[in-house]
């Protein structure tokens, strides 16, 4: 797996789902495995800063599968306490002679008995900046450390970058049309699930070491989804009530549909649009699961949604726009590697456009979210701000949750809205504006 994303530009989360579900391991070796997976790609910039000490030729020059397996197994001797790190290094010596030849195990295992016996790694220049030293201790690209400490300062760009990473927690979401969150979280801790109310949604439940929530029969039967638990306040933020007129423009692969489904009790009409057709088929494969009827699909630009939907007609609109997706780097590590700081302003100006476009389609007195899991305010805040200046029928209204109050200690409010970050509660970093159009 490491090869294949290191190679040919494999998305680490969609190719361990696909092995995994090949490999016939046990829980514990396919959890192991993840986390063997997404540590190694995480800590690639601290992990090859080590190696380029050790390996005399230099890694660009080794063969893509030593130079995986030797990140790896730094990775398990630096990052992990479970595995001792002798056995570590005996594993990488046998799949070396396994694959390669004499000289390839005996690089490998001089290399990782160097390492061994250097003791506390990784050893910085005490010259760095701030910004390089962050980048190199926590294996961000440079650019983004940058960003981050002109946005928010060093302190929290630093937190940003260590809860990234962190493990993600599994948290999954109560379908509340079926069940409460309190017998749910009953009958997972009868059945010996280490499982708690999540203290950002009240819809929320975090399981510990549970495995794939998604093999279990609650989620066969339909009475949960996985879904973080920042994700979770988006359709909260919306506030959807029975019987209301609904439009999701972005809304593949329709978690927070059905969240808005499950809170309108399944009452009243929710149009679910994305541009890929393909993907707008899970929304109707998680409404079935689900039970929720009221969910109609469309397939659209969503740039085009205010030719094909009539003005003034919904009561309420989520946007939750295609970003950069910097919020969610725990949960996809190799996403660091692939963005450029040229993406934020080219998705920006899509977001711009999104919200000018289908703002014309709220009733007045309705209200539209705007929503990304990412952390840039050029894709928040300033869209927002912007977007109320040159709207002064909106306004921006605060955020209706019961738990508003605690986020508010905690997240920051930017540019009318509220902007959680990966280190405030270890759940993705998400952006939210409650956007109102005046009667
Ligand atoms: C952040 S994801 C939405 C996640 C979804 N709301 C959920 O909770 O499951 C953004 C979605 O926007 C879709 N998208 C990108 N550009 C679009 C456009 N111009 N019109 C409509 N959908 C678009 C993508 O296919 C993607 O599924």
């Amino acid at each position: 797996m490491l090869v294949r994303v290191d190679e040919q530009g494999a998305y680490s989360n969609l190719l361990l789902n696909s092995s995994l579900q090949k490999s016939g391991l046990s829980r514990e070796d396919a959890g192991l495995a993840t986390e063997l997976v997404y540590g190694t790609i995480s800590r690639l910039i601290t992990l090859d800063f080590v190696l380029e000490q050790f390996v005399s030729k230099g890694l660009v020059k080794l063969q893509p599968w030593v130079r995986s397996l030797l990140r790896l197994s730094l990775y398990q001797i630096m990052y992990l306490d479970r595995i001792p790190s002798h056995a570590a290094v005996n594993e990488a010596v046998n799949i070396s002679k396994k694959r390669g030849h004499q000289g390839i195990s005996g690089m490998v295992n001089g290399v990782l008995r160097s390492v061994l016996r250097a003791g506390d790694l990784p050893v910085l220049p005490g010259n760095l900046s701030e910004a390089k030293r962050i980048s190199l201790q926590h294996s961000h690209p440079l650019w983004m450390v940058k960003r981050w400490i002109a946005e928010y300062g060093a302190e929290i760009a630093e937190a940003i970058c260590a809860a990234n990473n962190e493990p993600p927690a599994v948290s999954v979401r109560v379908n509340t049309t079926l069940i409460s969150r309190e017998k749910l979280l009953n009958e997972m801790q009868e059945q010996g699930l280490n499982a708690l109310a999540s203290e950002v949604s009240p819809y929320g439940i975090v399981v510990k070491g549970g495995g794939n929530m998604a093999l279990t029969p609650w989620y066969r039967d339909g009475y949960l989804s996985i879904q973080d638990e920042s994700s979770m306040l988006v359709a909260e933020a919306v506030a959807p009530e029975p019987g209301m007129k609904v439009l999701d423009c972005c809304a593949a692969p329709g978690g927070k549909t059905a969240h808005m489904a499950e809170l309108m009790k399944d009452e009243g009409y929710i149009y679910a649009n994305d541009l890929h057709l393909h993907k707008a088929k899970l929304i109707s494969d998680q409404a079935v699961r689900l039970g929720l009827e009221s969910i109609v699909i469309g397939s659209v630009d969503a740039m085009d949604l205010d030719s094909t939907c009539e003005h003034s007609s919904f009561d309420r609109i989520l946007l939750d726009a295609p970003c950069s997706g910097l919020g969610v780097i725990r949960r996809k590590p190799d996403l660091k590697w692939r963005k450029e700081p040229e993406d934020v302003a080219s998705i920006a100006a899509l977001q711009k456009g999104l919200l000018e476009s289908v703002s014309k389609l709220l009733k007045p007195g309705g209200m539209l979210v705007y929503s990304t899991c990412t952390t840039e305010q050029a894709e928040n805040s300033d869209i927002v701000t912007s977007f109320l200046d040159m709207n002064p029928d909106f306004t921006a209204i605060t955020f209706s949750s019961p738990i508003w109050g605690r986020l508010q200690e905690t997240a920051l409010a930017r540019g009318e809205g509220i902007q959680i970050l990966p280190n405030h509660f270890g759940s993705d970093g998400f952006y939210i504006s409650c956007l109102q159009r005046r009667l």
